[in-house]
């Protein structure tokens, strides 16, 4: 990034119309400016009307403005920063930003505010990961999980991680200084099981992460069946709306069609499917192809009958018996009719509990993002090989590797090469 420095400047609220927009000011020249812009700085945090000039043609009034001054450190950036609150007019903000530039501040970077919080110690790589998601965040469920890595659970996790390869590294030095020393065996078998303990509460926040990204991406839950059971009628039934085409004709869906709803709060896309069938027809031998493709990448797969019961069911956790109005569903099934409407409610309320059963991330603050799989995936790896190492200098070198990762993940070592990935995913003006 340029010009680490300079003073920079950016509108931090969206561009539509609105009455309000609030421009950010962060760098060393801040009071500076807002003394030439507003006429004084004023008391740190207060918001304060202000009519703001531009220093060039003539000293023109720009607007009549809220202004905060919020003096670093214990600002968001940790530097000197203020906020302007102007009437959201595009002139008004092109003059005010005209008037930033001739200060000599400089328009912000994507990201560049949080990075310089990074910089100063005001947050971790993670939090500043759970701001740009928060930022992000369409459902309930992300907010929560983005609030909580952006308040320091992920990073307590790590750091605690990293405290307790601490504190094996040195028993393990103690080993290795004091060899000929009449150390109790316990001591070696304990620190054997510490690390055991350790990997296995790795282990577990790894297979949870699945579950945390569900929460960002969305679950895929196909619905599958031989033809003509409803299984169109049945998505129409849970959208709430004519999404697919229904028809009595078997081999009416093709192409998969994607429904996006919202279950649990937690996003859902819906996929209805071609049914299953021996076909000669080559347009529908390959929606069978694609709805398998489809069922075998889903989340959750619903598996549709009607009438009789097909030969290869059996598999899913969701058996959905349609035409309950013709026919009585066999046991084990959840009987609907997507033409009456009986049993849909039973339906979503399975789906829900189906969607917490995959997104349930338990009370642990969940891994988020690739980097922290990569991150912990090789934390895990050194200490497995650690496990297998009888001398403790080796195992000592393979838990400092281990400690290094886990280091990389909250930003405390190495990360230079990362930040322009991490802090390239925000928004400008923040
Ligand atoms: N009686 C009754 N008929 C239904 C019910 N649900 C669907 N149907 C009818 O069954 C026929 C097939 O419905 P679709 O929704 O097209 O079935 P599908 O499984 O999507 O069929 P394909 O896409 O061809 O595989 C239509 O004529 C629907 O009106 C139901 O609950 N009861
Ligand atoms: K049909
Ligand atoms: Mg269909």
């Amino acid at each position: 990034m340029i010009d680490g420095d300079a003073t920079i400047f950016a509108r931090a609220t969206g561009s539509g119309r609105a009455a309000i927009a609030v421009i950010r000011i962060s760098g060393a020249s801040s009071g500076h400016i807002l003394k030439r812009l507003a006429g004084d700085v004023p008391a740190p945090r207060r918001a304060v009307v202000r009519a703001l000039h531009a220093s060039a043609h003539g000293g023109d009034l720009l607007d009549r403005a809220l202004v905060l001054w919020f003096p670093g450190p214990g600002s968001y950036t940790g530097e000197d920063s203020a906020e302007l609150h102007l009437h959201a007019g595009p002139a008004v903000i092109e003059a005010v930003s005209d008037a930033l530039v001739a200060l000599g501040a400089r328009p912000a970077e994507p990201g560049e505010f949080t990075r310089r919080a990074f910089s100063n110690g005001r947050l971790d790589l993670l939090e500043a990961e759970g701001i740009a998601d928060l930022i992000e965040a369409e459902t309930q469920s992300q907010r929560r999980q983005a609030l909580r890595q952006a308040d320091g659970a992920l990073s307590r996790l790590y750091h605690g991680w990293a405290e307790r390869l601490r504190y094996l590294l040195a028993h393990q030095e103690a080993l290795i200084d004091f060899p000929d020393e009449d150390l109790p065996p316990e001591i070696e078998a304990g620190l054997v099981s510490d690390l055991g303990r350790l990997l296995d509460d790795m282990l577990a926040h790894l297979a949870q992460g699945e579950q945390a990204q569900r929460i960002r991406s969305g679950l895929v839950v196909a619905v599958v069946g031989p033809p003509n059971v409803g299984k169109s009628s049945l998505v129409n039934r849970l959208a709430g709306r004519d999404a697919a085409m229904v028809s009595e004709w078997a081999g009416t869906t093709r192409d998969a069609i994607e429904v996006r709803l919202m279950l649990g709060g937690v996003p859902v896309t819906l996929v209805d499917t071609a049914g299953l069938r021996e076909t000669l027809d080559p347009l529908e031998a390959e929606g069978v192809r694609r709805a398998r493709l489809h069922a075998s990448h889903a989340d959750l797969v619903i598996e549709v009958a009607a009438g009789t019961l097909p030969a290869d069911a059996g598999t899913s956790r969701l058996q959905v018996w349609n035409k309950v109005d013709l026919a009585q569903a066999p046991a084990g099934w959840i009987g609907v009719s997507a033409k009456t409407g009986d049993g849909i409610d039973r339906l979503e309320a399975e789906l829900i509990r189906e969607v917490v059963r995959l997104t349930d991330t338990g009370v642990a603050p969940p891994m988020t993002r690739a980097r922290h799989r990569a991150g912990i995936d090789e934390a895990v790896g050194h200490l497995q090989a650690a496990q297998q190492l009888a001398l403790p200098e080796l195992r000592g070198e393979a838990s400092r590797l281990a400690m290094q990762a886990l280091g990389r993940l909250t930003g405390a070592i190495g990360v230079e090469d990362l930040l322009d990935s991490v802090f390239g995913q925000f928004c400008i003006g923040k």
